[in-house]
């Protein structure tokens, strides 16, 4: 373990999803050593915990870092289900609760705590939490009815159990911020639209930033120079066309129900189809499994939290969906199917629009679902082909044993990759290298 009682510069960063709450410790390294080039690494991992399938059986796993690497045989190392979880605040209390009873560090070494927030509205920088950002981020919470929302529980008890640490949030709305206009607008009334903020924001931001480094420095480019078409695959899926550098387009929109579908949520469908379902869609739901600070209307409530596989298939976990649909049971084979189409528009488009084979770098997989099924990634390159993506099967099953950030599991002459997003990492990077997050602290590493 490399923590020590004496030092100072922890940074926590939380990162709240819909179905999980990640959580990685770093110490940020001797000022002196920090440089901010695309490659930096100004941090060192000390520990990480994840606490996933929040809503239905929550698992708790805890782990000790050696340096950059995780090592699963250390004393401290947990996997194990947690009952007693149910939902992001009690999620952020068990870890606590765990951290205490292991003695590994002091709390009051955490300098500051970085928030995954997803919806940002008009923030698109990092913002210190305090009343004002807090409300801004509150009154959004309607926009990202299964995070804004969760996240801040987990803010209160940061501010609660941390008091000396400083909060810091992060949007995933950010890295969309200069899409072009025409592609972020909506064909509706413009003055309506900029009055109410109604156009494309897109999400799972601080995943594509990471992406886009992880992958430049794979393939030996620029991040400015790189251009990408990215899945980011968990129980919120989204795509990205990622043109030099920049977000051209993404599948998420105004909130993050729309483009793919996904656990529990529509993706996109016929605005109108949701009065057609139920003629409440307009009253406000009483839902009680979103946060206690959401308010949304029954329309929302449906789409967000009662649509998506959980909804077709019965589960909400990729692995229920997957083994349905591999033992041919015609709800599986919907929903795996339809997975798969959904995502083909957006390679599609995105391929188009970025200039095709003399452009595009590279077809990435990562999120939960996209790192770990084998089998969806080999359809979706399959269906590729015209494109001139394909997976070698060897490489492709063989990916969990590879380490590292990025796996390549394509054959010539189109590269096909995995990887490994950290959004924890990409907002500890950020805060260890903003020099007014550090003004005044003592650098005693
Ligand atoms: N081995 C696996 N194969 C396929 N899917 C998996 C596997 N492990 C986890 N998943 C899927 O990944 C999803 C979680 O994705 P993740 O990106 O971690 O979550 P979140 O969207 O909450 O951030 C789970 O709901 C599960 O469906
Ligand atoms: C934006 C979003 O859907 O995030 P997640 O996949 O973490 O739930
Ligand atoms: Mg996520």
């Amino acid at each position: 373990m490399t923590t020590s009682k004496s030092g100072s510069g922890l940074i926590l960063s939380l990162n709240s999803g819909s179905s999980s709450l990640k959580i990685s410790l770093y110490r940020r390294v001797s000022a002196g050593h920090i440089e901010d080039t695309p490659d930096a690494n100004p941090v060192t991992l000390l520990l990480i915990s994840s606490i996933e399938s929040i809503s239905s059986e929550p698992t708790f796993s805890f782990s000790v870092a050696d340096g950059d690497s995780i090592s699963p045989d250390t004393r401290s190392v947990k996997n194990e289900a947690a009952p007693d979880i149910k939902d992001h605040a009690t999620a952020f209390a068990h870890f606590l609760d765990y951290l205490k009873s292991e003695a590994l560090i002091e709390r009051e070494e955490i300098v500051h705590v970085c928030h995954r927030i997803v919806h940002g509205g008009d923030y698109f920088k990092p913002i210190t939490i305090n009343a004002e950002s807090y409300h801004y981020i509150e009154r959004l919470s309607d926009l990202a009815p299964l995070h804004n929302g969760a996240a801040l529980t987990i803010i209160e008890a940061c501010i609660e159990a941390l008091p000396k640490a400083n909060s810091i949030a992060y949007f995933d709305t950010a890295f969309h911020h200069y899409m072009p206009q025409h592609i972020r607008s909506c064909a509706i009334n413009q003055e309506m639209a900029h009055k109410k903020g109604l156009r494309k924001y897109g999400f799972h931001g601080l995943s594509y930033a990471y992406i886009l480094r992880a992958v430049a420095r794979h393939l030996g480019k620029p991040p400015s120079e790189t251009t990408l078409i990215v899945l980011h695959l968990g129980s919120g899926a989204s795509a990205c066309g990622i043109q030099a550098g920049k977000s051209l387009d993404t599948s998420m929109g105004l909130t993050p129900v729309s483009g793919l579908p996904g656990a529990t949520r529509s993706g996109a469908i016929d605005p109108t189809l949701i009065f057609h379902y139920t003629h409440r869609a307009g009253r406000l739901s009483h839902e009680k499994s979103l946060a206690r600070n959401v308010s949304v209307t029954t329309a929302e409530e449906i789409l967000n939290t009662k649509a998506g596989w959980k909804a077709l298939t019965g589960t909400a976990d990729w692995r229920g969906v997957t083994r349905m649909w591999a033992d041919g049971e015609p709800a599986g084979v919907l929903a795996f199917e339809l997975f798969v189409d959904r995502i083909l528009n957006y390679i599609g488009s995105y391929w188009l629009k970025m200039g095709g084979a003399d452009k595009v770098d590279a077809l990435v997989f990562s999120g939960g679902i996209g790192e770990r099924s084998v089998e969806l990634r080999k359809i979706v390159a399959e269906k590729c082909t015209c494109l001139g993506f394909a997976v070698d099967e060897g490489r492709n099953e063989g990916v969990d044993g590879v380490k590292g950030k990025v796996v390549e599991i394509g054959k010539e002459p189109m590269k096909v990759l995995v990887c490994r997003t950290d959004e924890q990492l990409e907002m500890a990077r950020e805060c260890a290298l903003e020099p007014k997050f550090w003004q005044g602290q003592m650098d005693k590493s």
